[in-house]
Protein backbone atom coordinates (compact mmCIF):
# COMPACT_ATOMS: atom_id res chain seq x y z
CA UNK A 1 0.00 0.00 0.00
CA UNK A 2 1.22 3.96 -1.29
CA UNK A 3 2.40 5.20 2.02
CA UNK A 4 2.21 9.20 2.70
CA UNK A 5 4.07 9.05 6.40
CA UNK A 6 6.88 7.03 7.34
CA UNK A 7 7.83 7.92 11.23
CA UNK A 8 11.33 6.55 12.18
CA UNK A 9 12.10 7.13 16.10
CA UNK A 10 10.56 10.09 16.52
CA UNK A 11 11.02 11.75 19.89
CA UNK A 12 10.28 15.18 21.00
CA UNK A 13 10.75 17.18 23.97
CA UNK A 14 9.21 19.96 25.04
CA UNK A 15 11.76 21.67 27.25
CA UNK A 16 12.77 18.90 29.80
CA UNK A 17 9.22 16.61 29.06
CA UNK A 18 9.54 14.11 26.73
CA UNK A 19 6.49 14.47 24.60
CA UNK A 20 6.97 11.68 21.94
CA UNK A 21 8.93 8.47 22.62
CA UNK A 22 10.47 6.51 19.76
CA UNK A 23 7.22 6.91 17.49
CA UNK A 24 7.58 4.46 14.26
CA UNK A 25 4.61 4.39 12.29
CA UNK A 26 3.39 4.22 8.76
CA UNK A 27 0.37 6.50 7.66
CA UNK A 28 -1.21 5.02 4.70
CA UNK A 29 -2.00 7.30 1.48
CA UNK A 30 -5.46 8.15 0.39
CA UNK A 31 -6.80 7.48 4.07
CA UNK A 32 -8.17 8.54 6.85
CA UNK A 33 -5.92 7.64 9.82
CA UNK A 34 -7.21 8.88 13.56
CA UNK A 35 -5.12 9.11 16.21
CA UNK A 36 -6.64 8.91 19.88
CA UNK A 37 -5.62 8.32 23.08
CA UNK A 38 -6.39 10.71 26.72
CA UNK A 39 -5.86 14.63 26.96
CA UNK A 40 -1.99 15.13 27.41
CA UNK A 41 -0.97 11.86 25.22
CA UNK A 42 0.58 13.91 22.49
CA UNK A 43 -1.94 13.35 19.85
CA UNK A 44 -1.69 17.09 18.69
CA UNK A 45 2.46 17.15 19.25
CA UNK A 46 2.44 14.53 16.71
CA UNK A 47 0.16 15.59 14.21
CA UNK A 48 2.19 19.20 14.56
CA UNK A 49 5.54 16.77 13.95
CA UNK A 50 4.00 16.45 10.12
CA UNK A 51 4.12 19.65 8.59
CA UNK A 52 7.12 21.16 11.31
CA UNK A 53 4.24 23.32 13.48
CA UNK A 54 6.09 22.49 16.18
CA UNK A 55 8.68 24.71 14.84
CA UNK A 56 7.15 27.32 15.99
CA UNK A 57 7.35 26.76 19.62
CA UNK A 58 9.58 27.67 22.25
CA UNK A 59 12.62 25.30 23.58
CA UNK A 60 11.76 22.46 21.31
CA UNK A 61 13.90 19.48 20.07
CA UNK A 62 12.52 16.92 17.78
CA UNK A 63 14.81 13.84 16.96
CA UNK A 64 14.46 10.81 14.05
CA UNK A 65 12.97 10.80 10.89
CA UNK A 66 9.70 11.96 9.46
CA UNK A 67 9.48 11.20 5.45
CA UNK A 68 7.33 12.11 3.31
CA UNK A 69 6.44 9.97 0.44
CA UNK A 70 10.14 9.26 0.94
CA UNK A 71 11.49 13.07 1.63
CA UNK A 72 13.04 13.53 4.84
CA UNK A 73 11.37 16.66 6.28
CA UNK A 74 12.71 16.63 9.37
CA UNK A 75 15.70 18.48 8.86
CA UNK A 76 16.40 21.99 9.01
CA UNK A 77 17.44 22.26 4.98
CA UNK A 78 13.67 21.42 4.15
CA UNK A 79 12.08 24.01 3.19
CA UNK A 80 8.85 24.87 5.08
CA UNK A 81 6.94 26.42 3.18
CA UNK A 82 6.67 24.07 0.11
CA UNK A 83 5.90 21.73 3.24
CA UNK A 84 3.39 23.45 4.50
CA UNK A 85 1.90 23.70 0.62
CA UNK A 86 2.01 20.14 0.86
CA UNK A 87 0.24 19.44 4.01
CA UNK A 88 -2.26 21.88 4.91
CA UNK A 89 -4.35 21.82 8.35
CA UNK A 90 -7.36 22.62 9.74
CA UNK A 91 -7.53 23.36 13.51
CA UNK A 92 -10.07 22.66 16.22
CA UNK A 93 -11.12 26.54 16.34
CA UNK A 94 -11.68 28.02 13.04
CA UNK A 95 -9.85 30.31 12.01
CA UNK A 96 -11.41 32.33 8.81
CA UNK A 97 -9.42 35.64 7.98
CA UNK A 98 -11.16 38.81 8.63
CA UNK A 99 -12.41 39.14 4.49
CA UNK A 100 -14.87 38.26 2.62
CA UNK A 101 -15.94 34.23 2.07
CA UNK A 102 -14.09 34.38 -1.71
CA UNK A 103 -10.86 36.19 -0.52
CA UNK A 104 -10.67 33.12 2.45
CA UNK A 105 -10.27 30.50 -0.35
CA UNK A 106 -8.13 31.81 -2.59
CA UNK A 107 -6.07 33.43 0.20
CA UNK A 108 -3.21 31.06 -0.55
CA UNK A 109 -3.33 31.38 -4.44
CA UNK A 110 -3.14 35.30 -4.24
CA UNK A 111 -0.11 34.58 -2.03
CA UNK A 112 1.66 32.88 -4.80
CA UNK A 113 0.99 35.59 -7.28
CA UNK A 114 -2.42 34.34 -9.19
CA UNK A 115 -4.29 36.88 -10.51
CA UNK A 116 -6.17 35.46 -13.28
CA UNK A 117 -9.81 36.44 -12.16
CA UNK A 118 -11.15 33.30 -14.27
CA UNK A 119 -8.54 30.91 -12.32
CA UNK A 120 -9.46 32.85 -8.85
CA UNK A 121 -13.14 32.15 -9.36
CA UNK A 122 -12.75 28.83 -10.72
CA UNK A 123 -10.76 27.76 -8.38
CA UNK A 124 -12.76 29.08 -5.33
CA UNK A 125 -16.44 27.54 -6.51
CA UNK A 126 -14.30 24.44 -6.98
CA UNK A 127 -12.92 23.85 -3.78
CA UNK A 128 -16.58 25.11 -2.39
CA UNK A 129 -18.14 22.48 -3.98
CA UNK A 130 -15.41 20.14 -2.69
CA UNK A 131 -16.35 20.99 1.47
CA UNK A 132 -19.74 20.79 0.70
CA UNK A 133 -20.52 24.31 1.40
CA UNK A 134 -20.91 25.73 -2.10
CA UNK A 135 -24.45 26.02 -2.15
CA UNK A 136 -25.01 27.66 1.50
CA UNK A 137 -22.52 30.69 0.74
CA UNK A 138 -22.52 30.90 -3.40
CA UNK A 139 -24.57 34.13 -2.92
CA UNK A 140 -22.86 35.47 -0.20
CA UNK A 141 -19.51 35.05 -1.24
CA UNK A 142 -18.22 38.47 -1.17
CA UNK A 143 -20.12 38.98 2.25
CA UNK A 144 -18.01 38.60 5.63
CA UNK A 145 -16.83 35.11 6.33
CA UNK A 146 -16.79 36.07 10.01
CA UNK A 147 -20.92 36.09 9.55
CA UNK A 148 -20.92 32.44 8.40
CA UNK A 149 -21.97 29.53 11.35
CA UNK A 150 -19.47 28.23 13.37
CA UNK A 151 -19.97 25.02 10.88
CA UNK A 152 -19.43 26.94 7.87
CA UNK A 153 -16.47 28.60 9.02
CA UNK A 154 -14.73 25.55 9.65
CA UNK A 155 -15.86 23.83 5.96
CA UNK A 156 -14.27 27.19 5.09
CA UNK A 157 -11.34 26.65 6.32
CA UNK A 158 -11.54 23.24 4.37
CA UNK A 159 -12.04 24.48 1.25
CA UNK A 160 -8.99 27.25 1.92
CA UNK A 161 -6.58 24.24 2.58
CA UNK A 162 -7.61 22.38 -0.55
CA UNK A 163 -7.36 25.39 -2.50
CA UNK A 164 -3.62 24.93 -3.16
CA UNK A 165 -3.73 21.30 -3.36
CA UNK A 166 -2.25 19.77 -0.47
CA UNK A 167 -1.57 15.97 -0.76
CA UNK A 168 -2.37 16.06 2.79
CA UNK A 169 -4.83 17.79 5.69
CA UNK A 170 -4.20 17.37 8.68
CA UNK A 171 -7.67 17.76 11.32
CA UNK A 172 -7.03 18.78 14.71
CA UNK A 173 -10.24 18.12 16.31
CA UNK A 174 -12.02 19.75 13.59
CA UNK A 175 -15.71 19.04 15.13
CA UNK A 176 -15.16 19.69 18.75
CA UNK A 177 -16.58 23.23 18.90
CA UNK A 178 -19.95 22.15 16.67
CA UNK A 179 -23.18 20.41 17.17
CA UNK A 180 -24.57 17.56 16.17
CA UNK A 181 -25.82 18.09 12.49
CA UNK A 182 -22.52 20.37 11.64
CA UNK A 183 -20.30 17.71 13.06
CA UNK A 184 -22.68 15.18 10.71
CA UNK A 185 -21.65 17.36 7.76
CA UNK A 186 -18.00 17.49 8.52
CA UNK A 187 -18.10 13.60 9.03
CA UNK A 188 -19.59 13.41 5.61
CA UNK A 189 -16.67 15.83 3.68
CA UNK A 190 -14.04 13.98 5.36
CA UNK A 191 -15.38 10.78 4.03
CA UNK A 192 -15.94 11.93 0.57
CA UNK A 193 -11.90 13.93 0.79
CA UNK A 194 -10.27 10.49 1.16
CA UNK A 195 -10.40 9.63 -2.51
CA UNK A 196 -7.98 12.62 -2.73
CA UNK A 197 -6.18 13.45 0.44
CA UNK A 198 -4.36 11.69 2.94
CA UNK A 199 -6.44 12.69 5.91
CA UNK A 200 -5.20 12.68 9.56
CA UNK A 201 -7.18 13.20 12.21
CA UNK A 202 -6.75 13.94 16.02
CA UNK A 203 -10.16 12.99 17.69
CA UNK A 204 -11.20 12.83 21.53
CA UNK A 205 -14.25 10.97 20.10
CA UNK A 206 -13.92 7.61 19.90
CA UNK A 207 -17.13 6.53 18.08
CA UNK A 208 -15.86 9.70 15.59
CA UNK A 209 -12.42 7.42 15.13
CA UNK A 210 -14.64 4.51 14.39
CA UNK A 211 -17.19 5.81 11.78
CA UNK A 212 -14.27 7.59 10.05
CA UNK A 213 -10.57 6.25 10.08
CA UNK A 214 -9.66 3.47 8.13
CA UNK A 215 -6.17 3.33 10.82
CA UNK A 216 -6.04 4.62 14.06
CA UNK A 217 -3.43 5.18 16.30
CA UNK A 218 -3.74 4.79 19.96
CA UNK A 219 -1.27 6.69 22.17
CA UNK A 220 -0.03 6.82 25.92
CA UNK A 221 2.12 9.64 27.52
CA UNK A 222 3.80 10.29 24.11
CA UNK A 223 3.92 6.44 23.16
CA UNK A 224 2.47 5.08 20.32
CA UNK A 225 0.73 2.02 21.74
CA UNK A 226 -0.81 0.36 19.16
CA UNK A 227 -1.47 1.49 15.39
CA UNK A 228 -4.13 -1.24 13.33
CA UNK A 229 -6.72 -0.84 10.93
CA UNK A 230 -9.70 0.46 12.55
CA UNK A 231 -11.90 -2.51 12.80
CA UNK A 232 -9.03 -4.54 14.54
CA UNK A 233 -8.13 -1.63 16.66
CA UNK A 234 -11.64 -1.45 18.57
CA UNK A 235 -12.93 -5.06 18.12
CA UNK A 236 -9.61 -7.50 19.31
CA UNK A 237 -7.54 -4.84 20.14
CA UNK A 238 -3.93 -6.60 20.42
CA UNK A 239 -2.65 -4.42 23.66
CA UNK A 240 -4.29 -4.45 26.90
CA UNK A 241 -3.51 -1.00 27.21
CA UNK A 242 -5.99 -0.41 23.82
CA UNK A 243 -8.43 -2.75 25.58
CA UNK A 244 -8.59 -0.97 28.83
CA UNK A 245 -8.78 2.85 27.23
CA UNK A 246 -11.34 2.00 24.70
CA UNK A 247 -14.00 0.69 26.68
CA UNK A 248 -13.48 3.15 29.06
CA UNK A 249 -11.51 1.73 31.81
CA UNK A 250 -9.17 4.97 32.02
CA UNK A 251 -8.66 7.97 30.22
N1 LIG B 1 3.99 24.54 23.80
C1 LIG B 1 4.18 23.61 24.73
N2 LIG B 1 5.15 23.74 25.65
C2 LIG B 1 5.34 22.82 26.60
N3 LIG B 1 4.62 21.67 26.70
C3 LIG B 1 3.64 21.49 25.82
C4 LIG B 1 3.36 22.43 24.78
N4 LIG B 1 2.32 21.96 24.05
C5 LIG B 1 1.98 20.78 24.59
N5 LIG B 1 2.77 20.49 25.65
C6 LIG B 1 2.71 19.27 26.47
O1 LIG B 1 2.95 18.18 25.60
C7 LIG B 1 2.14 17.07 25.97
C8 LIG B 1 1.33 16.61 24.77
O2 LIG B 1 0.42 17.65 24.41
P1 LIG B 1 -0.58 17.51 23.20
O3 LIG B 1 -1.26 18.83 23.04
O4 LIG B 1 0.11 16.94 22.05
O5 LIG B 1 -1.60 16.43 23.77
P2 LIG B 1 -2.97 15.93 23.19
O6 LIG B 1 -2.95 14.45 23.25
O7 LIG B 1 -3.23 16.55 21.86
O8 LIG B 1 -3.97 16.50 24.27
P3 LIG B 1 -5.48 17.03 24.15
O9 LIG B 1 -6.29 15.84 23.78
O10 LIG B 1 -5.78 17.51 25.54
O11 LIG B 1 -5.51 18.13 23.13
C9 LIG B 1 1.28 17.54 27.15
O12 LIG B 1 1.89 17.09 28.32
C10 LIG B 1 1.34 19.03 27.06
O13 LIG B 1 1.24 19.61 28.33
Amino acid sequence: MPIAFELNNLNLHYGSSHVLKNINMKIPKHHVTALIGPSGCGKSALLRCLNRMNDLMERVKTRGSVKLEGEEINQSSHDIIRLRRRVGMVFQKSNPFPMSVFDNVIYGLKIAGIKDRKVLRDTCERCLRAAALWDEVKDRLHESALELSGGQMQRLCIARAIAINPDVLLLDEPCSALDPIATGRIERLIHDLRDHYTLILVTHNMQQAARLADYTAFLLNGELVEFNETSTLFTVPLERRTEDYITGRFG
